[in-house]
């Protein structure tokens, strides 16, 4: 098979290598000459834009797009669109908000597959996870390719319509946003607990065999192995949020409760916030009904 990539960066390239390895042919394009240059040395087929990419792959064009989600992405299928027929097919590999997708798809004539990705840079030996929506006909043509991005076969699968895979990818992610949390708390309360701890020692011996294994321990495995048991200068600064905050709108729109997954989203932001106007007003409360001490700024602000 033949497949178009747009947008090299850390994805992108993970989807270009592991479709040439596996034996297919990858035409590529990104913004930045470097990355399509480097992509070009892997083994593919270079474009210098978007129309040279759909020239070059001739008709019944397979594209995958792996651009940052919003603008980069309808500013691509822009380009793409005076290209595209009926028969061919546009995958958007990246975290698009699920209603964008079913937009996007209701405005093309290709067919249109949204693909949530999980792994991250990290699985580009062993392959991410892929959830995909979109037309069932245009699933099956991709297969070749989804094996290959993908951990293998079972490692994608089709979803449901338009829309479906980007919906699970974002509720993935609010799951791993609490994940996160509960490993946090977890080690914060070993941390500045009553015993003297080796954080990494209890992220080893859990991921062997505990009930609580996970990639993303054995990513706090790694954390305290490489940044020492107390992170060293690792700042208390959480970046990110919008997958998380997508999750939380949809989960009060369908009236489901998901506190664990606010929590964290809410400590998230909160971490980058300092002095917080909440706990500043409540410690000036509390000496209003309790005529109890009020603790002030040492610098005055
Ligand atoms: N990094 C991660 O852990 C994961 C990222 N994603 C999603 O994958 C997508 C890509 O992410 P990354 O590879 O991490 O981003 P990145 O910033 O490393 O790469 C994006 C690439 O797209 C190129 N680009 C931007 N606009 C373009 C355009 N209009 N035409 C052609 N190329 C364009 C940039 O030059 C850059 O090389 C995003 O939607 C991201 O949310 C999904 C799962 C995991
Ligand atoms: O999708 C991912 C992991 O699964 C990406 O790493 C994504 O960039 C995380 O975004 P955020 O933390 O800002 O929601």
């Amino acid at each position: 098979m033949q497949l178009g990539v747009i947008g090299l960066g850390r994805m992108g390239r993970i989807v270009v290598d592991r479709t040439l390895d596996a034996g297919h042919d990858v035409v590529a394009f990104d913004l930045s000459a470097e990355a399509t240059a480097a992509a070009a040395e892997a083994g593919a087929d270079p474009a210098d834009s978007v129309e040279d990419l759909c020239e070059r792959l001739g008709t019944k064009k397979r594209i995958w797009l792996m651009v940052p989600a919003g603008d980069a992405v309808d500013a691509t299928l822009a380009d793409l669109e005076p290209h595209l027929e009926r028969e061919d097919v546009v995958v958007d590999g990246g975290n698009s908000h699920f209603e964008a997708s079913v937009r996007r798809a209701e405005g093309t004539d290709a067919a249109y597959l949204d693909c949530g990705t999980s792994g991250g840079p990290a699985s580009a030996e062993e392959g991410f996870s892929l959830m995909v929506g979109g037309p069932e006909w245009a699933y099956e043509e991709l297969v070749p390719v989804l094996d290959a991005v993908a951990t293998g076969p079972a490692g994608h699968d089709r979803m449901g319509e338009s829309g479906a895979g980007h919906y699970v990818k974002m509720v993935h992610n609010g799951v791993e946003y609490a994940l996160m949390q509960a490993y946090g708390e977890g080690f914060e309360l070993l941390a500045e607990g009553r015993y003297d701890l080796e954080m990494e020692s209890i992220a080893r011996t859990w991921n062997n065999g505990a009930v609580i294994r996970s990639w993303l321990l054995e990513l706090c495995e790694e954390a305290f192995r490489e940044e020492g048991n107390d992170l060293g200068d690792v700042a208390d600064h959480v970046a990110g949020g919008s997958t998380g905050t997508w999750t939380v709108e949809e989960a009060l729109e369908q009236e489901v409760p998901v506190p664990l997954i606010y929590g964290a989203l809410a400590e998230r932001f909160d971490s980058r916030n300092e002095g917080r106007f909440s706990r500043r007003l409540a410690n000036r409360l509390r000496y209003g009904f309790g005529r109890h001490e009020v603790k002030r700024r040492a610098d005055g602000e």
